[in-house]
């Protein structure tokens, strides 16, 4: 039974999910970095909210990790690369609590426009400080959204229905998806120019990082109005305590801050300065709905190898599971033997697929393929981490389809080319069995097995009584034997499968026969 750690509070509906699907799992949080090293080895998935942070460390020492499932959105706090490289599947819960957040981010509109939570806090304290606050309405104001993915739209369509202006600056929204949301498109820099208030919805990357900086802030109208919910390191926050200070920018509420938690910062107590501690995603409705999802999608990775809103590696759904499980096998085992057979590094490697097998989602095909061919010289390599491996070393991986099959209903063939040749074997299923029905060019018909011995020959006759004594006199079993050559007399392949492994000794005496040109292992 797998086994999985939810390191993060969540809700306890993700431990009735694992539960009912018959996924082992502990709930330990507030565990230290150290700690979570020591323990991280037992378990097949970790699930996290953002306090936890699976860095290289930590993943390093996660052995029988398989996923991480994070209970919402940003995935900003596990290290993405370190995971891939390990095979491990990253997935995230893209939906589940966007609304909450595009509520929270008008809330804290709302909160600065008219300083709530210190004309609160004063009032509370007995001061009724009536002529110290003079908000400002929203009614007609310019709202600049930066990020106008699915929680910025939500925002906008919201701030929309308050009868505010929206502008959004996001370089991958189309015109189209503007207008259908209601919002003009509009350059950064404009956007900084003409907002009233501007509300961050981006994730943390490289284009992202300070996005709001001192520079930018200058542009602004005075009185300007800030909310951040989505990351930290969004806008520099010495620069926003500057324009606070300043009296430039009149109000500013942040969610979410450079290093969580944020127990000490030079903003607390800036006047116009309002902050929650990353509450943006705390609603039950939003945790009940990323706990179940974050759930549902380890379990089903876990136990059947449906993979869903996963950052690392192509999605496969439930119904497409079962149906790519033998093909999945087949490019695996066609990928191992092609590596076993190779002794020369790949520069290229082309996959075909040929007939019914072209209507499947054939992405994990080519990782298991890929993955298959890159065991035998790093033998941690999976379907995750096979595609960027590949990458790493200059292996360009091409796709190719073609709707008719010869000989069958379906067919991958793999074909690589190294500094000095070029080679192909193809493959299929037949009653459920994965079969090689061509090797190197030469037709065939062989069932693949633990233990095989590869032979390239002259077609003479002679070479099966010789390899059989051989064989024989190595105490080595045979279980099958395939043959096929190109034309009669001319060169023939052989694959032959047999009990137990085959020693170098039976190698280097199979090679003495007169008519081996080659021999070589695959083990499965
Ligand atoms: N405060 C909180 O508790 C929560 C925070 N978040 C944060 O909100 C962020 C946004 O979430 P979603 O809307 O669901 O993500 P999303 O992926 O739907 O939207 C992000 C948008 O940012 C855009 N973008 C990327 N680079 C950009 C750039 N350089 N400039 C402008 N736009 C850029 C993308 O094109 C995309 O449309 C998440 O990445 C997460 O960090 C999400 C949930 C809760
Ligand atoms: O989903 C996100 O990106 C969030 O930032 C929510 O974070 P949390 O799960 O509340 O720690």
């Amino acid at each position: 039974m797998p086994k999985v750690l939810i390191a993060d509070k969540m809700s306890n509906r993700a431990v009735e999910v694992f539960k009912a699907r018959g996924v082992d799992v502990d709930v330990i949080t507030g565990l230290s970095k150290d700690e979570l090293m020591k323990i991280i080895g037992e378990y097949d998935g970790l699930a996290v909210r953002s306090s936890t942070r699976p860095d290289a460390e930590i993943i390093g020492q996660a052995t029988n990790l398989k996923v991480i499932g994070r209970a919402g959105i940003g995935v900003d706090n596990v290290d993405i690369k370190s995971a891939t490289d390990r095979g491990v599947v990253v997935m995230n819960t893209p939906f589940g609590n966007a609304i909450t957040t595009a509520e929270h981010a008008i809330a804290m509109l709302f909160a600065a426009a008219r300083q709530i939570p210190k004309a609160s806090e004063r009032t509370q304290n007995g001061e009724w400080p009536k002529s110290d606050y003079k908000g400002t309405e929203l009614f007609n104001k310019t709202l600049g959204v930066i990020g106008c993915g699915n929680i910025g739209a939500l925002v906008a369509e919201r701030a929309l229905g308050l009868k505010m202006k929206v502008i959004a600056f996001d370089p991958y929204l189309t015109e189209e998806r503007a207008r259908k949301i209601g919002v003009e498109k509009v350059e950064l820099d404009t956007l900084f120019q003409r907002a009233d208030a501007i509300t961050l919805h981006t994730p943390l990357v490289e284009s992202t990082k300070n996005i709001v900086n001192r520079e930018r802030l200058g542009m602004t109208r005075k009185g300007l109005i800030l909310v951040n919910c989505a990351r930290g390191g969004l806008v520099d926050e010495e620069a926003l305590k500057d324009a606070l200070d300043a009296g430039h920018v009149s109000a500013a509420a942040l969610d979410v801050f450079s290093i969580e938690p944020a127990k000490e910062h030079a903003l607390f107590g800036t006047p116009g300065f309002i902050a929650t501690p990353h509450l943006g995603a705390s609603t039950n409705e939003a945790q009940e709905n990323v706990a179940v999802q974050v759930a549902e999608q380890m379990a089903d990775y876990l136990l059947t190898g449906a993979i869903s809103n996963a950052i690392n590696t192509p999605s496969i759904t439930a119904e497409e599971a079962p149906r790519l499980k033998p093909w999945v096998d087949l490019a695996d085992k066609l990928g191992t033997m092609m590596g076993q057979l190779l002794h020369e590094p790949a520069k290229s490697i082309q996959i075909t697929y040929k007939g019914g097998i072209t209507q499947l989602n054939t992405n994990p095909l080519s990782a298991a393929a890929l993955a298959g061919m890159l065991k035998a010289a790093m033998p941690d390599v999976n379907m995750v981490s096979a595609p960027v491996l590949a990458k790493e070393r200059g292996i360009e991986l091409t796709e190719s389809y073609v709707n008719e099959a010869e000989r069958a209903d379906s067919l991958i063939r793999i074909t690589v080319e190294t500094a000095v040749r070029k080679f192909a074997i193809v493959g299929t299923i037949y009653r459920g069995e994965p079969r090689i029905v061509r090797l190197f060019g030469v037709p065939m018909d062989a069932a693949f097995s633990p233990s095989m011995i590869y032979v390239r020959n002259d077609d003479k006759p002679g070479f099966i009584g010789e390899v059989g004594r051989v064989l024989g006199e190595a105490k080595t079993n045979i279980a099958t034997f395939s043959l096929g050559r190109k034309k009669e007399g001319g060169e023939a392949v052989c694959l032959i499968s047999v009990d137990g492994m085959v020693s170098d000794a039976t190698v280097a005496a199979i090679q003495a026969i007169d008519q081996v040109k080659i021999v070589d292992r695959v083990t499965l």
